[in-house]
């Protein structure tokens, strides 16, 4: 994969021009069409910028996320040719940042269930993931060295964890999701994906220019709680494996590791996050669903048929449930650093119809709190399977830090 603290280190060494940086992932991107299908379009004119942290960057942006030189499709043929007079903020802080934007990345229709053509890297014959396949996937397949995706559920960590890259769900809200197809106003947020945590912290850093985001050569060791979420189930084999590989080497590299059981108003938090996402997301398709039935993608249509019935009331009583959690576990944060548990319930299914389910992402996208993928394992078939350091809300840095030490208690 290309290392995006590399290519910084070499541009600034004078070793490698940003435009060389820029041609290297333009002549992969320009072949993508025959290998992994990762990218809706890309730009072949494009040209990297001569300042800022993230020159010769090439980054791939999420197909829900409104880019004004190329078209914003959603994923869904209501929205074929739609071209946004702006780009989205976050777009904006990366061309600030020197980035050049490449193009734009597959994603699920409008970064629900309804699955892409994109292929896993490591085996063509499983889903990447989703939402945010192509992002996830053009970086596993040393295309790109920062690729932008969104989470409502799980689609940064899952297809992460899937195609064996690093990745962040931030803070909510530290990232602006204005300019991004709304599913879920409450649970949106926008990710990063890298090859390695100290990547994604520089490209997070850039776009938001908080210096503290950046890995510091050293960092500490933490107080880890396993958090295995017995109240989603069951992982697979490959997803309880990743747990336990990550939980002894960081263990083995001195951190404190035990298990620890959330409150059970988080439990119950977990159980109720679908009632905040599915009622919110008919406001957000209301348009869509109601003048557009027929063209909607057919898994995001039944789901909007099927959750009809969530009423108001439901819906106040489901976002009271989280307030409570969230003040619950920010206590839990009180006896460790951070929180260590699964990012999938194991490596990539096999097929495209499906991308995956988010049943060990979606309680932390609703309680707001940093997440990161680290790679923890490959599975059989040669497919990668992930576990997510979690910090407590606004604690980015923290995970980040923690991330990277368990990145490299796996490493050794
Ligand atoms: N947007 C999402 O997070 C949906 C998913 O997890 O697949």
């Amino acid at each position: 994969m290309i290392s995006l603290a590399d290519l910084q280190r070499r541009i600034a060494q004078g070793a490698l021009s940003p435009e060389a940086a820029i041609g290297q992932s333009l002549e992969a991107v320009g072949a993508d069409r025959a290998t992994i299908g990762a990218f809706v379009r890309y730009d072949e004119k494009a040209r990297a910028q001569g300042a800022g942290p993230l020159r010769g960057i090439a980054v791939g942006i999420k197909d829900i996320i409104d880019t004004a030189d190329v078209p914003t499709e959603m994923g869904a043929a209501i929205y074929r040719g739609h071209q946004p007079r702006a780009d989205a903020p976050v777009v904006m802080a990366l061309k600030q940042a020197g980035a050049t934007i490449i193009g734009k990345t597959t994603t699920t229709a409008f970064a629900a269930n309804d699955p892409t053509a994109t292929l896993n890297p490591h085996n063509h014959a499983h889903t990447p993931g989703g939402s945010s396949s192509g992002s996830a996937a053009a970086v596993a397949a040393a295309m790109i060295p920062l690729a932008l995706g969104t989470q409502t559920g799980g689609s940064v960590i899952r297809p992460a964890s899937f195609c064996g890259v690093a990745a962040i769900k931030p803070s909510y809200r530290l990232l602006p999701t204005v300019g991004v197809k709304c599913f879920s106003w409450t649970l949106d947020t926008v990710g990063l994906f890298a090859s390695g945590v100290r990547d994604v912290a520089l490209g997070l850093s850039a776009m938001t220019n908080r210096p503290e985001l950046v890995v510091p050569p050293e960092v500490a060791t933490p107080r880890i709680g396993v958090v295995t979420q017995a109240f989603a189930g069951a992982p697979e084999a490959s997803g309880a494996a990743a747990l336990q590989t990550a939980s002894r080497a960081a263990e083995r590299a001195g951190a404190s590791v035990r298990e620890l059981a959330m409150p059970d108003i988080v439990a119950e938090a977990w159980r109720i996050h679908p009632i905040v996402q599915d009622f919110e997301a008919h406001q957000s398709f209301a348009w869509e669903y109601r003048q557009n039935y027929d063209a909607m993608p057919p898994l995001l249509r039944g789901r909007l048929d099927e959750s009809k019935g969530i009423t108001a009331r439901d819906y106040d009583a489901a976002m009271n449930v989280a307030l409570s959690a969230r003040q619950a576990l920010s206590a839990v944060f009180d006896e460790v650093d951070v929180l260590l548990t699964l990012s999938a319930p194991g490596a990539a299914p096999k097929g495209l119809s499906y991308t995956g389910d988010p049943r060990y992402n979606r309680l932390w996208t609703l309680m707001g709190v940093p997440c990161v993928n680290v790679p923890a394992l490959i599975a059989e078939g040669g497919l990668p399977v992930g576990v997510t350091v979690i910090a407590p809300f606004g604690a980015d840095a923290r995970a980040l830090a923690a991330a990277s030490f368990v990145e490299g208690a796996l490493r050794n």
